[in-house]
């Protein structure tokens, strides 16, 4: 066997320690991820999206590790925590000679970072490493395995059966008795492939064209319909075909179509994602000025779809006037978000680490609102995703071994954190707005009961809303009206029931009409406390669903909300996952005071309804949002009221008295204080970067325009701002937000904000430069259009070198008029445009969406690229399909002819080399 570590390939023979565990483990990863069918980045993103929690989704992405690197596609990995180790990942076999260069880069690179702590200091590394050990213990933590401990490596198929899961879907009457069998013969097959092309991608246009022209047709030629675009989607940017990620990888006719999907959703050109996670987003209805929050974000498909929504009709260089918060309470998967949305280099995002339902109100503190010009004083958002953590079983079909583990705990054990988390959302959300509810769960309790519940709590200030006008190709089904809740084999039809059976943990709010059920009478008699929701029979009494059928089952309740306006998304209907999504309208501020389960107001009695008052939105203990003393720390407050709650849901939540809302409001307060003192540890501060010495430098060296906002839009995550390393852009929405959280006492944890523009160049050739700081890949698209200076226009030929090259000394530039621009430059950094030759040329360049420049660095003697191995290689391979698609003959260069030499004999300065390699790593963002 012969397995390679990160510097070496080291023989293992089959006597040698080790063998068996290595073998083992990569057999391991490499049986699992076949099975699953899916071997790639896009694969890793979609488990992590549909697992319930971190385990299985972490236990994938390191099992990915493994396997992904016998396919040259680590990225997700390896930009984080999950780092290739010493034996643990086999080597790629038969590489090109590129690709292998770039892979021993790659790793080269990655044994120095863990060396030496990583680039910006040993703190995030540390945790990095922490969370590859973590994730590599999953691989081996099944050690009770009967298999692994008889040595036996053979691996039985993935069993696509489970008679509880199919007796509990007939019963809630999922789909139609008729339409059982093909249901049940969809779930068993392998998801086909989809993916979207990013909208924002400078290459958009191209990219539509080679799938319509060349892949299109090429791909019907192996299967009946290969690829399509997805009718229901806008603009056409989502795609599906007819194969399944496992025949893409192991049919070789398809081999071109695999490497451009993997190539270009590396770049981030094109995004892999599961047709229906692509829906909820749509129905958000995100405009380019909205504040927008994700609740439970990573590992971020649907933050980056919404980031394309709001920098969709943006000019170049000019941002929208919104922003997205993306929140996650996994601190690893928000770095695969971070990852995710890195790829779309934007000013407008901010990546939070909250517990959703705990999510901080942020509201200004008192003494400040009357001075300050923000023009807010609480971060509350347009738009609210609530893509909340479930039991995934509608991802079976790329996700098989949920086969195996699935059982009805799985759904009753996330109701409540479920509720809470779009409780929260609702709260957080502007009267006015719209919140998207959504699970990739089948299961009544996860989405119609929760949704039948928000709408109990919040009365007439929430509406759900009839979306079946919108999207109108998207074949969906309305919501379930009737279900029952199924607990340790037991059908129960009511919360009556469930007190009969003493089952603590099934909640009143789990079943259609949320009825509480008390003992209130000393005869014995039972009597609900509210009739809410659920359909009142004509003699007057609810159906309570303690009435036997007369087949001996008990008969659901029947709501009478109107829950036909979620939507269900079954997977045989236009082949794709289960999905369920349901949107509300925020009409005005919720209720101020709520009982546990109260009462629609719709349906309710008029007494109930007067207790449901309207005024400011109170979250669901009545705590004032609009106080900032009684909701100094939400997440505080909240926690304790929300634990009360769910820990004996029944319970009413109380009505306090002045006193004692002031008293709880101080001991909030006073734990606030607590948790700023050690605020957030483990996170680098948010510090706005203020040096107007370096500020000046950087504007005068770039000639950077006084149109281009400049003042507070910059910050560093240092403390200590006389040794920033890294600058971040961000957009005035963003900048707004950070305003408003330092006012508010930081109330937010910020893991990654803003984008990487600047980046101290710390080499010797670097500080000779009159500017240290160069400008990153990341920020250049942005930059560029307010830049006069430190910008040359290069001939087709010379940017060809260049990407090729990577480094030329200037001797070697073959046009003597970009030799001559080039030589004017100041030391440092610069950037490079192509000129394609039909532009009239002025100076600066004029820059429009199609314009292609990367950032490069003026040596003394040579011109030596700042962009990654991988993003040169795409971008030639970009600019070939952009001239080819055109007609226009990219000017045929013969490498061997112009007399350019490797990088290795140019660059002489080790730094500038190692920076021209790397000068776009992702990571969180940190100084
Ligand atoms: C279904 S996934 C979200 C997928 C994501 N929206 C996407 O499209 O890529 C659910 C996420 O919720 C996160 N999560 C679980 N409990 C949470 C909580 N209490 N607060 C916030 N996030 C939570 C999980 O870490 C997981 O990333």
């Amino acid at each position: 066997m012969t397995v390679a570590s990160s510097f070496a390939t080291v023989s293992l023979s089959e006597e040698d320690e080790g063998f068996r565990k290595v073998s083992c483990c990569i057999q391991k990863a490499q049986n699992k991820i076949e099975k699953v069918g899916e071997e790639d980045e896009g694969a890793t993103l979609d488990e992590a999206h549909c697992s319930p929690g971190p385990h299985l989704a972490e236990e994938c992405a390191t099992l990915k590790d493994v396997h992904c690197l016998s396919h040259r596609m680590a990225k997700v990995t390896n930009a984080y925590d999950l780092q290739v180790r010493p034996n643990e990942g086999p080597i790629p076999a038969a590489l090109p000679r590129t690709k292998m260069r770039l892979f021993m880069h790659k790793q080269l690179r990655k044994q120095q970072q863990e060396e030496m702590g990583g680039r910006g200091g040993g703190r995030s590394k540390r945790t990095q490493r922490k969370h590859f050990r973590d994730g590599r213990e999953n691989v081996w933590k099944n050690k009770s395995d009967p298999q692994q401990e008889n040595g036996n490596d053979h691996w039985a198929p993935f069993v696509v059966d489970n008679a509880a899961f199919e007796e509990y879907y007939k019963e809630q009457g999922i789909v139609r008795p008729e339409e059982w069998d093909s249901f049940m013969a969809c779930l068993r097959t392998t998801l086909p492939a989809a993916f979207r092309v990013n909208s924002s991608s400078q290459f958009c246009t191209d990219l539509m064209s080679q799938l319509e022209d060349e892949f299109t047709k090429t791909l019907q030629a192996e299967g009946t319909e290969g690829l399509r675009s997805l009718p229901w989607y806008p603009g056409n940017f989502a795609w599906q075909s007819t194969f399944s990620r496992m025949q893409l990888r192991k049919n070789k006719s398809l081999g071109r179509f695999h490497e451009f999907l993997k190539q270009e959703n590396e770049i981030g050109n094109i995004t892999r994602q599961e047709a229906v996670s692509m829906i909820p987003p749509l129905f958000l209805d995100v405009h380019r000025d909205h504040f927008v929050i994700d609740m439970c974000a990573a590992p971020g498909s649907k933050t980056f779809q919404l980031l394309e929504m709001i920098h969709q009709e943006s000019e170049v260089g000019s941002l929208p006037g919104g922003m997205i918060v993306a929140n996650d309470v996994d601190v690893k998967r928000c770095n695969l978000l971070i990852h995710q949305t890195k790829r779309m280099s934007t000013a407008n995002l901010v990546v939070t680490n909250h517990e959703a339902q705990h999510f901080p109100g942020c509201h200004m503190k008192k003494d400040h609102v009357n001075g300050s010009e923000l023009g807010m004083t609480q971060l509350l958002f347009d738009r609210v995703l609530c893509d909340v953590p479930c039991s995934g079983d509608g991802t079976l079909r790329k996700a098989p071994d949920i086969w195996r583990k699935w059982g009805v705990g799985m759904a009753n054990g996330v109701h409540c954190l479920q509720l809470q988390i779009a409780m929260r959302g609702l709260t957080l959300l502007k009267t006015g707005g719209r919140m998207v509810y959504s699970t990739c769960s089948m299961n009544p309790v996860e989405n119609e009961a929760v949704v039948s519940e928000i709408l109990r709590r919040c009365g007439d200030s929430v509406e759900l809303v009839d979306v079946s006008s919108e999207l109108p190709q998207l074949i969906r089904r309305p919501g379930l009206k009737s279900w029952k809740v199924r607990d340790k084999g037991v059908w129960l039809a009511s919360h009556k029931d469930a007190c009969k059976h003493g089952r603590s943990g099934i909640v009143p709010s789990m079943f259609p009409s949320g009825q509480v059920h008390v003992e209130t009478s000393d005869d014995g008699n039972e009597k609900p406390t509210t009739i809410t929701g659920a359909e009142i029979l004509e003699d007057g009494n609810s159906n309570n669903g303690d009435v036997d059928a007369a087949d001996g089952g008990l008969v659901a309740e029947v709501s009478s909300l109107p829950l036909e306006r979620c939507m269900r998304f079954v997977p045989h209907d236009q082949n794709t996952g289960a999905f369920f999504i349901a949107v509300f309208h925020k009409i005005s501020h919720l209720p101020a005071l709520q009982t546990k389960s109260n009462k629609h107001s719709r349906e309710s009695n008029s007494d109930n309804d007067k207790k449901v008052k309207q005024g400011e939105d109170k979250d669901i203990n009545g705590m004032d949002l609009s106080d900032e003393e009684a909701t100094a720390d939400a997440g505080v407050i909240d926690k304790e009221s929300d634990e009360d709650e769910d820990s004996n849901p029944s319970k009413k939540v109380r009505v306090q008295s002045p006193n004692k809302a002031q008293s709880r409001a101080d001991k909030a307060n006073d734990k606030r204080k607590l948790q700023i003192q050690g605020r957030w540890y483990g996170v680098d501060p948010v510090v706005f970067f203020k040096d107007d010495a370096i500020l000046t430098r950087i504007k005068e060296f770039y000639g950077i325009k006084e149109s281009f906002p400049f003042s507070n839009h910059f910050i560093t995550r240092n403390s200590d701002t006389s040794h920033v390393k890294r600058i971040y852009y961000i957009s005035e929405s963003v900048k707004n937000v950070v305003e408003l959280n330092f006012l508010a006492g930081e109330q937010l944890k910020i893991t990654s904000i803003g984008l990487k523009m600047f980046e101290r160049q710390t080499s010797k050739e670097g500080v000779s430069s009159p500017c240290v700081f160069r400008i990153s890949s990341e920020g250049l698209p942005l930059l560029l259009p307010h830049m006069t200076k430190q910008i040359a226009c290069a001939s087709p030929v010379d940017f060809k070198h260049l990407l090729q090259y990577k480094s030329i000394k200037f001797p070697d530039l073959v046009d003597d008029g970009f030799r001559e621009k080039v030589s004017a430059l100041s030391l440092g950094c610069c950037v490079v445009v192509l000129n394609k030759g039909n532009e009239s040329s002025s100076d600066p360049p004029v820059v429009d969406k199609s314009t292609i420049a990367i950032g490069c660095w003026k040596g003394r003697s040579s011109l030596a690229v700042m962009v990654t191995p991988i993003d040169c290689e795409e971008l030639l391979e970009r600019i070939m399909v952009r001239f080819e698609t055109k007609k226009e003959s990219f000017p045929d260069v013969n490498c061997d002819n112009a007399q350019v030499k490797e990088d290795s004999e140019i660059v002489d300065d080790p730094q500038l080399k190692e920076d021209s390699k790397t000068s776009v790593d992702v990571e969180v963002n940190k100084d």
